[in-house]
């Protein structure tokens, strides 16, 4: 099918025509298959440095050189909670993972008892930060109370929680090496949340998705642990947390696009929408066209490729958490599958993956994740 259209009947373009020959589409849509041998130009990972912040790169050595080096670890105070009370804040964080992400909660089931207390706990700050601008009370968010949830993000580092949730973030941060940045990053994300419902090109809304998405995977690697038979550099597989929470967070953005228009929010690239002759009335008129359809196979290759860049790392991670991680990536990849099921209409239908589909998948998960991490990928 051919993409292009006629500028006359296109209502969005202004002042400029866009074609896309059906070469250069059959070459889109062939790229998927080339995807686990190099990294095409096209999807290659837009660089952080652009916006005047630190590269990923230089992001990630800083928190592995910390990680790594003990004496140079942030310095905590080493908090002495009651056990009865450590108790009850784990068990609550660990219902509101249950009640809040119930993908994400199957994951922490196939974890060590210490591991999966650890995530719930990193899950219960990242779901009170992401509700600070997406909750019910969101309207009254300023960037004063951002500023402050900061400021207690620091007394939890420090040993000094506000309440039980923090608590056990406290607890958590002394029993792991976690850096406290990808936490601030991910406040940050908020910020641009709360000034940005528009991304003009994917560079913008990569950084979008650093900043909520990729710290995630920052945040986890420390509990997740690397395995010691690994061959892979400590980067390496870091910039494949990196790329999980990239695929989660393109996939989270193409299954909510109803919901998310329906609070005046488009996360798709203007660019992207306008080469397929498409833009925000399209989004907000909630019709499925074949421009639409085209422009959505080519979002979901993208977000496939982020999640296939991620497989090499979830493989080197310590043999305990690989299932989970690897269980997690499935999941998630597969609400892409049900876009494709929905014939692309995620306008109007909200794609998920069904509890026998999550079960089914847990075996395979299990397959790969056992396969030997130090086959070192070609
Ligand atoms: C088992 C496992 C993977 C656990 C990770 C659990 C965890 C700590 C998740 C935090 C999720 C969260 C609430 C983040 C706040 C911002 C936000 C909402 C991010 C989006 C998540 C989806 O949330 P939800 O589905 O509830 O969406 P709605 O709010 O309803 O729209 C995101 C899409 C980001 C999620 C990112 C990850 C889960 C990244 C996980 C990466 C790792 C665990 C790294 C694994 C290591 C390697 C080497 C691959
Ligand atoms: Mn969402």
């Amino acid at each position: 099918m051919n993409a292009a259209l006629p500028y006359a009947s296109n209502p969005c373009i202004k002042a400029r025509h866009y074609t896309i020959s059906s070469q250069s589409y059959t070459k889109i849509t062939s790229i998927k298959a080339e995807v686990a041998t190099h990294i095409p130009k096209k999807f290659s990972q837009p660089e952080l440095s652009v916006f005047g912040i630190k590269s990923t790169d230089q992001l990630i050595r800083e928190i592995v050189r910390k990680q790594s080096n003990s004496d140079t670890f942030d310095v905590r105070r080493i908090p002495s909670f009651n056990p009865m009370f450590l108790e009850e804040a784990y068990g609550r964080c660990r219902d509101i993972c249950a009640e809040y992400a119930k993908t994400f909660y199957l994951g922490t089931l196939l974890m060590t008892e210490e591991r999966k207390k650890a995530i719930w706990a990193i899950y219960v700050w990242c779901r009170r930060t992401d509700e600070l601008v997406d909750g019910p009370n969101a309207g009254y968010i300023s960037l004063a109370a951002l500023d402050r949830w900061e400021e207690r993000l620091d007394d939890i580092f420090n040993g000094r929680p506000y309440d039980m949730l923090d608590a056990a973030l406290t607890d958590t941060v002394h029993k792991f090496p976690l850096d406290i940045k990808p936490f601030k990053d991910m406040i940050e994300g908020m910020r641009m949340d709360t000034r940005k419902n528009r991304y003009a090109n994917f560079q913008e809304l990569y950084l979008y998705c650093y900043y909520v998405a990729g710290t995630v995977g920052l945040m986890s690697v420390p509990v997740m642990g690397i395995a010691p038979e690994s061959l892979l550099s400590a980067q390496t597989i870091y910039n494949a947390a990196l790329y999980l929470g990239i695929g989660n967070q393109l996939t989270n953005i193409l299954r909510d696009v109803g919901e998310d228009a329906s609070r005046g929010r488009v996360y798709l690239p203007q660019d992207e929408l306008a080469k397929f002759g498409l833009c925000d009335k399209d989004v907000f008129s909630r019709k499925v066209t074949d421009g639409w359809r085209e422009f959505m196979k080519e979002q979901i290759t993208r977000a496939r490729f982020y999640f296939d860049q991620a497989e090499e790392g979830a493989t080197q991670l310590h043999k305990a958490s690989r299932w989970p991680v690897w269980s997690s990536l499935m999941l998630y990849r597969m609400i892409l599958d049900s876009i494709e099921n929905n014939n692309y209409d995620n306008l109007t239908k909200r794609a998920y993956v069904g509890q026998t589909q999550k079960l089914m998948a847990l075996p395979v998960a299990y397959t790969r994740a056992m396969s030997n991490p130090s086959a070192v990928f070609p």
